[in-house]
């Protein structure tokens, strides 16, 4: 049977960590100037190992921050992140211990919620974590995607430096109205952010939007990737990372700015929520390509009452709905949830689920009924479902698009 010695590691073993983590992903050992971009999350000294025959065998570290939930409140949580297990040492468990150390840290620190981006879907709903958010990536071709004259927009668009970029972008994120999905980002992720070079080594440009009051109430960040015209198709592809914005008028006037950038061929965007109207800003709606949609932000609430008690309810009636959970036994039982609060109780459920698609619910990412249809949920009271369906709506996609 394999020993697992599982710890939290010291700062002088981050960047090894660091660096199993990159060889998990078929990344080269970080360069002293990509750990330097990496290292600020790690200052929060939330790094856990696993080892085997005394080497580190596996990693996972958390930073601190929050997440909004429907209706508004903002919850502590845990955001996983550099989760990887050398290549000859998985399938022992490795993860397993990690995951157990983390959820039971986040636990202890108070946060409700534990939240990461997964590389691959099988991977954390076994550990609790579920499916909260979706994204979408677009791609527009310069040439004919055409804003309408009467899109909203004003105010002007400027180009600034990192430094710039530093002072000004953590506001104007804090100042966007909330959504649920949305993270805060402490200043070490920002640090990263603006630090980081795309891995193809291409700098970030930075642009910052200021409304006709002279505020500043959006900005945006991305790369440009030139295909050379003697060996490829020489096509330019503008890269959009992040974009951030108070109003519509803002987020449309950015992104008049990217479609109006000379030498650019096509602007492909990642991590877009999958209601933001670009198809209804353009001329022609179908030069909004969506090349796809996909999971975002996983969440796994570590505390499940504060969790249920976190968002807001719509429908007239309550439900007890009974929650599994064997990697954190606190949260297993039975929950009465309604509009006017949610409770622990001994009554019968009505509804069961694995704690794992609670966040879907939660988020208001799927039904109930449409998990009951995927026998993902125990009907035990059939009048429940549609009372469970009218409790957990939100009316309102959730995005998260902060990636860390
Ligand atoms: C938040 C982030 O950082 S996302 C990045 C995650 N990292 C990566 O994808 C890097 C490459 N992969 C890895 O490093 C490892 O394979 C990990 C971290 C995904 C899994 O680590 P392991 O130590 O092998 O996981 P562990 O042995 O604890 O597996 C537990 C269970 O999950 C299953 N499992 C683990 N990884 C996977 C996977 N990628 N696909 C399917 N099942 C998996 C195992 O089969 C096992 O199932 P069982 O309990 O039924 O036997």
């Amino acid at each position: 049977m394999t020993e697992h010695d599982v710890r939290p590691l010291v700062e002088s073993e981050y960047r090894a960590a660091h660096d199993l983590f990159r060889a998990a992903l078929h990344m080269p050992a970080a360069t002293d100037s990509a750990w330097w971009r990496m290292a600020p999350p790690y200052e929060f000294g939330r790094v856990w190992g696993d080892h085997i025959d005394g080497a580190l065998a596996g990693t996972a570290m958390a930073f601190p921050s929050s997440v909004v939930l429907p209706g508004g409140a903002e919850l502590p949580a845990a955001a996983v992140t550099a989760v990887g297990v050398r290549a000859d040492r998985t399938r022992r468990g490795v993860l397993t211990h990690l995951m157990r150390a983390q959820l039971n840290e986040a636990w202890q620190e108070g946060e409700a919620i534990a939240m990461l981006h997964a590389s691959e879907t099988p991977i954390y709903g076994r550990f609790g974590y579920g499916v909260a958010t979706r994204a979408r990536t677009v791609r527009l071709e310069k040439a004919s995607a055409k804003l309408r004259e009467d899109a909203p927009g004003g105010g002007e668009v400027r180009l600034v430096d990192p430094e710039s970029a530093r002072e000004l972008l953590p506001g104007i994120y804090r100042g966007m109205p909330s959504r649920a999905g949305m993270i805060s980002r402490p200043s070490a992720w920002w640090e990263t952010r603006l630090r980081r070079d795309d891995p193809s080594g291409e700098p970030i440009v930075i642009a910052v939007h200021r409304d006709e009051s002279g505020d500043d109430d959006g900005f945006a960040i991305w790369t440009v990737h030139s295909n050379d015209p003697r060996f490829g198709d020489g096509r330019t592809t503008l890269r959009l990372l992040d974009m951030c914005a108070a109003s519509s008028a803002a987020r449309c006037e950015l992104w008049r700015f990217l479609l109006g950038i000379d030498l650019v061929d096509e602007v492909v965007a990642i991590e877009r929520p999958l209601d933001e109207p670009l198809e209804w800003w353009l001329t022609d709606s179908r030069q909004c390509r969506v090349r796809d949609v996909y999971d975002d932000l996983w969440v796994r609430p570590v505390d499940v009452t504060a969790a249920l008690r976190g968002r807001d309810y719509g429908g007239s009636e309550a439900v007890v709905l009974e929650v599994r959970d064997t990697t954190l036994p606190h949260n297993e039982g039975r929950y009465l949830v309604g509009p006017d609060g949610v409770e622990r109780v001994e009554r019968e459920a009505q509804l069961s689920l694995d704690v794992a698609l609670l966040a879907p619910l939660l988020f208001g990412e799927v039904a109930s009924s449409t998990l009951a249809d995927a026998n993902l949920l125990a009907v035990h009271d059939p009048a429940a479902l549609s009372v469970a369906d009218a409790l957990f709506a939100t009316g309102r996609y959730s995005w998260c698009g902060t990636h860390f």
